[in-house]
């Protein structure tokens, strides 16, 4: 569209396909688009319970809402909102547009006064080469329509990662002090976490990897506090634990000889974030807690979403080829290795790599205190999706 109210309005929709990847990654684009370039994000969600898991405030009976600059809009079929259009598009993961959307692009681009918003499909975040030749390519639709692959990724030739210009200094900022880590526990309702016991964030799908490492955790040397929310990861660990599922809390935890296992709370965005930077090593999933774990410069595994024919594993060894490129040998062998184990949900391989963790620490410290400046390849996803539309 034309006018200079119109170049600041942006859609974007997101079907929740499960969990909360896909609403996780659209809801940080859109909060980033909104606060760094005053961006009218309109963001159309179609299933607002699942949003409100990770932004608590949101009140899913709501048709429309505001939250830190984007308008939040129930994206219901048929639309009880009607659609205005703007200057661009994005379509979360494939998604099929509204109906009213399609249609109203089809007029705009038959009426030769105007011009149809640009649209693009967001893909999912892979390290894969192929992904390289892929981005920005345009699809013609039947309608005539053109739509552009948007693809994240890893080098300069794709759509970048998701990163807010502040993240880091305010990451380096929360390390650089240890009270802050504390403090977090303490308001996360945690108890009894000395500074020196090693904690670590468990946010994976079911797994027999880590029902195998609770078992080691109990007789290491030092202290292990397993920080988990209520969900997938705590399945896997229902034999541990005293009372039926549906019973436990946030704030409640059990102790295992050296092991605590800690109820999370789940929080908003900002609130996981700092619990990834506050934690010794992160166990992770999907795209937009695995991304995190690498901003939070601390050592992680990735537990990745299974697709058919362990198709997964292809994109988990690719990513791990490009993590590891500038490690030394030992350490992106092992650190690859305990990665693979985990996903294979191989217990005693997993447990055997573990317990040899320490003797790789100190470098993988380093090296993921290293990524993230490397990783992002000078611009973040979002300052190349604006300079893409510019160009466009
Ligand atoms: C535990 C927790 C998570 N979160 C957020 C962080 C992320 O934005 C989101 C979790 O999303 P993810 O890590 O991507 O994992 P995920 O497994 O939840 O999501 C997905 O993975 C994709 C790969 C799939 O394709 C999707 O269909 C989807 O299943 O939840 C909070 O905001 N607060 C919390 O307390």
């Amino acid at each position: 569209m034309s006018t200079e109210t119109d170049n600041k309005h942006w859609d974007i929709f997101c079907a929740v396909v499960d969990n909360y990847g896909d609403i996780g990654v659209t809801w940080r684009l859109a909060k980033q688009l909104a606060h760094e370039y005053e961006l009218n994000i309109k963001l159309w969600v179609d299933d607002l319970h699942s949003f409100s898991h990770i932004l608590p405030e949101l009140d899913p009976s709501q048709t429309s809402q505001q939250f830190c600059g984007v308008d939040i809009l129930r994206w219901s079929s048929p639309l009880d909102i009607t659609f205005v259009p703007g200057s661009v598009i994005i379509e979360a993961f494939a998604c099929e547009l509204p109906f009213e959307v399609t249609e109203s692009l089809i007029a705009l681009k038959k009426d030769n006064k105007a011009t149809p918003p640009l649209w693009l499909n967001l893909e999912y975040l892979s390290a894969e080469a192929w992904v390289d030749g892929c981005h920005a390519l345009p699809s013609l639709q039947k309608s005539g329509l053109k739509k552009f692959f948007f693809f994240p990724g890893f080098t300069d030739k794709t759509g970048g990662l998701i990163c807010e210009k502040s993240l880091f200094s305010e990451r380096e900022q929360w390390q650089a002090t240890p009270d802050n880590k504390l403090a977090l526990f303490e308001q996360l309702g945690l108890q009894a976490i000395d500074k020196n016991d090693l904690c670590i964030s468990v946010f994976s799908y079911e797994t027999e990897a880590l029902a195998a490492l609770c078992e080691l955790w109990q007789d290491t040397q030092k202290k292990v506090h397993l920080l988990i929310p209520k969900g997938r990861s705590l399945h896997s660990l229902s034999h541990l634990l005293p009372i039926e599922y549906e019973l436990i809390k946030p704030g409640q935890h059990y102790e295992y000889k050296q092991l605590t296992i800690h109820i999370l709370p789940m929080t908003d965005q900002q609130g996981f974030d700092k619990l990834l930077w506050s934690c010794d090593i992160n166990i992770v999933r999907g795209e937009d807690s695995f991304l995190r774990a690498q901003w939070a410069a601390r050592p992680f595994i990735w537990h990745i979403y299974p697709q058919e024919d362990d198709y997964h594993l292809v994109k988990l060894e690719a990513f791990m080829q490009v993590y590891c490129d500038n490690l030394a040998p030992e350490i992106a062998g092992h650190w690859s290795a305990l990665n693979l184990a985990f996903n294979q949900g191989a217990q005693n391989r997993v447990k055997t790599l573990w317990q040899h963790l320490d003797s790789v620490n100190r470098p993988l410290l380093q090296h993921a205190q290293e990524w993230p400046v490397n990783a992002l390849n000078d611009a973040d996803l979002a300052s190349r999706l604006v300079q893409f539309v510019k160009n466009s």
